[in-house]
C-alpha cells in the first residue's frame, strides 16, 4: 500500500497507521510492517500502532528511529506491507522450551536485539528464557562472542591491557573508583567500562557520572585511555557490546541477573576492550547473587574457563558480600566516600581493604608486583596520593572538574535520621532491603539519594543513636523511602520490637472503647 509520510517525534521504532489502512494490509497493533522509501529504495521494519483519529487514511506516521533508518522526509511517499516475523523469535521460543541454542541461533537473536528488531516483550521473553533455562558454557561463549561481534572493539598497540569487573550484588560496592586509579597510577592501561545499576541502587557508571560525563564512543574510550591510562565510562553509550545495556533495561526492574547473562555481560565488555588480564570480584553471601562459597568457586571456574576460551587470563576473588562495602549506598554519598579514601581517609576498612586486594591482584597479574606483594604496592600507591592524582586526570579527560574534593559533594537535601529504638547489638542488616530503601529514595536517577549506615552488623548501639541516615533530592521520595523502611526494616537491633499486631477494637463489657 502506498502512503504519505508524516514524521512524528516519538522515540520508538514504530509507525502509526490509520485503523482502516492497517486492516487493509492485515496488520494489528504490535505487528511488524516493512516501510520502503520510494525515493531511496531503502527498507526498514517497524512496529505498528494504530489510530482511528490522529492519522487519517492514506497517511503514515513515521517515528524518529524509523525515519532515521529509512531516511524519509515529511510528505514523502512510502510503500508499506506486512512484514515477516524475524527468525530469532523461533529461537527465543526454543530457549523458552528449555532447549539449547547453537551459535547461529544465538547470533541471530543478538543481531536482532542490537538492531532493535525485537519488541520489549520479545526481548523480555528472551531474558526470562535464559533466566529459567540456564545457558551451558557453549551457549555462554556464543552469547559472549555475539555480543562482542555486534559492537565496536578497541585495539591497543601494546599489552598488557588490564581490566576489573565486579559481578555486583553487594550494595555500596564503589571499589572501581579506587581500583582503576591505583592500577593506572602503576603505569597500567585499564579502559574500564561499567554498567549502570542492575540489581543495586548505584552501578559504577552511575557513580562516575557524579564526577564527569560517562557517555563516549569506543574511539574516544581508546584515545582517553592512551592519554591518561584509564577511563571509567558507561558501557551502554560506547557501542561496545551494545546488546548488554538492552538486556539490563529488562533485568533492572526485576533485580535479576541470570548466571549465563552475567558471565557474558561481564566478559563481553572485557574482551571487546582488548583486555588480556582480568580480575573479577565475586561477592559471596546470603542476599547476594552468589549465596555460598561453593557456588562462588563454581562461578569463578566458569569465568576462568570462559576467559580461556576467549584468550584472556582471568583471576577471581571471592569477597565478603554479607554486608555492604563501606557505609554508603547511592551515587553522591558513595562517591564522597570513595574520594575521601583517595584523599587519605583511613576509614572505612571494608572499602579500603577490598579495593587494595583487587588492585593488588591486578598488579601481580601484570608483573608490577611480585606474587604476594600486590596489596602492599596498592597501599603505597594509595598512600602516596598518586591514585588521587590519577583519578583527577581521569575526571579531567572525561570532561569533569579535576579540582573536585569529597567535601564538594553534597548528598540530597531531604534527610531523615533513623535512630536505634533500643540499646543493643545490630543483629541484622539486610542488603536487599537497603537497596530497596535507596531505590525508593530515588537512587540511582536522583544522584543525591541514598542511605548512610552508621552502625553495621555487630555494632553495639545505645537507644536514640543514629543507625541510618536516608537522603533524597525530593521530599516525596524521602517519604516513600521511609514507608519502604518501615515495611522492610533493613536494620534490626536486638530486643527491638519488630511489630505490633493489634486485635480488633472491642467494645468492653463496661461499654467503653479504648485505644482509638
Ligand atoms: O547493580 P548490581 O547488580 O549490584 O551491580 C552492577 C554493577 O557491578 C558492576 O560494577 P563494576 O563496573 O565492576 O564496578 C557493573 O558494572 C555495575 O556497575
Ligand atoms: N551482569 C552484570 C553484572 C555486573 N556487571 C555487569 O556489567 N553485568
Amino acid at each position: 500500500m502506498k502512503l504519505t509520510t508524516r514524521l512524528i517525534d516519538i522515540g520508538n521504532r514504530g509507525v502509526l497507521l490509520n485503523a482502516a489502512d492497517a486492516r487493509e494490509i492485515s496488520v494489528r497493533d504490535g505487528d511488524r510492517v516493512e516501510v520502503k522509501s520510494l525515493a531511496t529504495g531503502e527498507t526498514v521494519s517497524a512496529f505498528v500502532d494504530t489510530t482511528a483519529s490522529i492519522i487519517g487514511p492514506g497517511t503514515i506516521g513515521v517515528y524518529r528511529p524509523t525515519q532515521v533508518r529509512v531516511d524519509v522526509l515529511d510528505g514523502a511517499e512510502v510503500e508499506v506491507r506486512a512484514a515477516d516475523r524475524p527468525a530469532s523469535l523461533a529461537y527465543i521460543k526454543k530457549k523458552m522450551d528449555g532447549q539449547r541454542l547453537n551459535q547461529e541461533e544465538t547470533y541471530a537473536i543478538i543481531r536482532d536485539v542490537v538492531a532493535d528488531d525485537l519488541s520489549p516483550s520479545e526481548l523480555t521473553a528472551y531474558i526470562v528464557s535464559t533466566y529459567t533455562n540456564p545457558l551451558d558454557m557453549d551457549e555462554v561463549e556464543y552469547l559472549t562472542r555475539a555480543m562482542v561481534d555486534t559492537g565496536d572493539q578497541l585495539r591497543f598497540p601494546s599489552y598488557p591491557i588490564v581490566d576489573k569487573h565486579s559481578i555486583g550484588g553487594v550494595p555500596g560496592n564503589k571499589i572501581s573508583l579506587l581500583v582503576v586509579p591505583i592500577v593506572a597510577a602503576a603505569g597500567l592501561k585499564i579502559p574500564k567500562t561499567s554498567s549502570r545499576a542492575i540489581t543495586g541502587a548505584a552501578g559504577t557508571a552511575d557513580l562516575m557520572e557524579v564526577l564527569a560525563p560517562v557517555e563516549f564512543t569506543a574511539t574516544q574510550v581508546q584515545q582517553m585511555t592512551e592519554k591518561v591510562g584509564a577511563v571509567i565510562v558507561w558501557g551502554g553509550a560506547t557501542n561496545i557490546a551494545p546488546a548488554d545495556d538492552r538486556f539490563i533495561t529488562v533485568e533492572y526492574p526485576f533485580k535479576i541477573d541470570a548466571r549465563g547473562q552475567m558471565l557474558a555481560s561481564v566478559m563481553a565488555k572485557k574482551y571487546a576492550v582488548g583486555a588480556n588480564l582480568v580480575a573479577i570480584d565475586v561477592p559471596v553471601g546470603a542476599q547476594t547473587k552468589v549465596p555460598t562459597v561453593e557456588e562462588g568457586r563454581r562461578l569463578s571456574r566458569e569465568f576462568i574457563e570462559l576467559g580461556e576460551r576467549l584468550g584472556m587470563q582471568v583471576e577471581c576473588a571471592l569477597t565478603y558480600g554479607e554486608s555492604l562495602v563501606g557505609r554508603t549506598i547511592g551515587p553522591k554519598i558513595e562517591v564522597q566516600e570513595a574520594l575521601s579514601v583517595l584523599e587519605g581517609a583511613t576509614e572505612p576498612n571494608s572499602l579500603i581493604q577490598k579495593s587494595l586486594s583487587i588492585a593488588g591482584i591486578i598488579l601481580e597479574m601484570a608483573g608490577k608486583a611480585a606474587p604476594g606483594q600486590g596489596y602492599t604496592l596498592a597501599q603505597e600507591i594509595l598512600a602516596s596520593g598518586k591514585a588521587l592524582a590519577k583519578m583527577k586526570e581521569i575526571i579531567e579527560v572525561q570532561g569533569g572538574n579535576p579540582a573536585v574534593t569529597a567535601a564538594d559533594i553534597v548528598p540530597g537535601t531531604y534527610q531523615y535520621v533513623v535512630k536505634a529504638p533500643t540499646t543493643g547489638y545490630v543483629i541484622e542488616l539486610n542488603n536487599k532491603a537497603l537497596i530497596s530503601l535507596a531505590r525508593a529514595a530515588g537512587a540511582p536517577q536522583d544522584q543525591g539519594a541514598g542511605v548512610c549506615i552508621h552502625a553495621k552488623k555487630g555494632t553495639r548501639v545505645q537507644a536514640g543513636e543514629p543507625i541510618i541516615t536516608v537522603y533524597a533530592d525530593r521530599k516525596w521520595r524521602l517519604q516513600k523511602a521511609l514507608e519502604e523502611g518501615r515495611r522492610l526494616m533493613p536494620v534490626v537491633v536486638e530486643g527491638m520490637l519488630l511489630d505490633r499486631v493489634p486485635g480488633r477494637h472491642w467494645t468492653t463489657r463496661g461499654g467503653q472503647q479504648y485505644g482509638q
